[in-house]
């Protein structure tokens, strides 16, 4: 996930999007790096190093230190790290609950396809379906609406999202797309249960302990790749706590 990158250094982010670029070639649709920082200038330079290495787009999350006060202010800063890599598809990422930028994602589209020719579309995740709804309808049919709030996934396609980024989709990536493809052909009754399956989970996650560290050892216990610990302040996960939620998703999704 994206959020993660802004514990990493400048040259440790260039080098991850890098492996990426490399790895996913013909495997992955898409390659798109987060280059937001609490440094536009900083930000600036991962744009131009992202347009370098031929990544597929770039998305940027506002700082997070001094916060943009206007959603105004937060479209310059955008339109100020778009200006480095004007080729690249650039999208918004709204992550209110880690930025605490709680302005609506629906005023910071108002009038960004001018300043920014090169912007086609929106991460959202944030818990406002009403925001995201006004994004749906304000949006362009060349733009990508990305939801990211996973338990509220199917509602946010029922407004008007287009795609899926979340943290449990590591893991449940595949219902997930069982999910979306029940969603375009009709079927609510399977798109529902899979839906509540996904809920059930994070409530026992969230009940025992859920956070990013959590999630990343998740990842590990059930991919059996060793992704190595979290970055501070993010605390390591123990594997039995990994372990009970990985026996919870496997009960759950049997
Ligand atoms: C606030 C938050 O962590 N949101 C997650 C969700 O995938 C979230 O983990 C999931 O919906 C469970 O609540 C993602 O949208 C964001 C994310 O993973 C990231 O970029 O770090």
């Amino acid at each position: 996930t994206t959020g993660e990158s802004m514990s990493l250094s400048v040259e440790e982010r260039k080098k991850l999007a890098e492996e990426w670029c490399k790895r996913g070639h013909g495997k992955l649709e898409q390659v798109i790096v987060h280059v937001g920082s609490m440094s536009v200038k900083e930000s600036k330079e991962l744009a131009r190093h992202a347009a370098e290495i031929g990544v597929d787009g770039i998305a940027v999350i506002s700082p997070s230190f001094f916060k943009p006060k206007t959603a105004g202010a937060l479209r310059t800063f955008l339109q100020e790290v778009a200006s480095a890599a004007p080729n690249l598809p650039f999208y918004f990422y709204h992550l209110p609950a880690f930025t605490g930028v709680n302005i609506p994602a629906r005023d910071v589209l108002e009038g960004i396809e001018q300043l920014i020719p090169s912007f086609r579309g929106v991460k959202f995740s944030g818990n406002d379906l009403m925001d995201f709804g006004l994004c749906a309808s304000y949006s362009q049919p060349s733009w990508s609406l990305l939801y990211g709030v996973d338990e509220q996934l199917l509602s946010a396609l029922v407004i008007g999202a287009n795609g899926a980024v979340g943290s449990t989709y590591n893991y449940v990536g595949c219902h997930i797309k069982n999910l979306m493809s029940a969603f375009e052909n009709g079927d609510l009754v399977q798109a529902k249960a899979i839906q509540f399956k996904l809920q059930e989970l994070l409530k026992y996650a969230v009940q025992v302990g859920f956070d990013v560290g959590v999630n990343k050892q998740l990842m590990s216990e059930i991919s059996g790749l060793t992704l190595g610990p979290p970055r501070l302040p993010v605390e390591p996960c123990s594997s039995a706590h990994a372990q009970s939620i990985k026996q919870k998703l496997i009960s759950i999704f049997a």
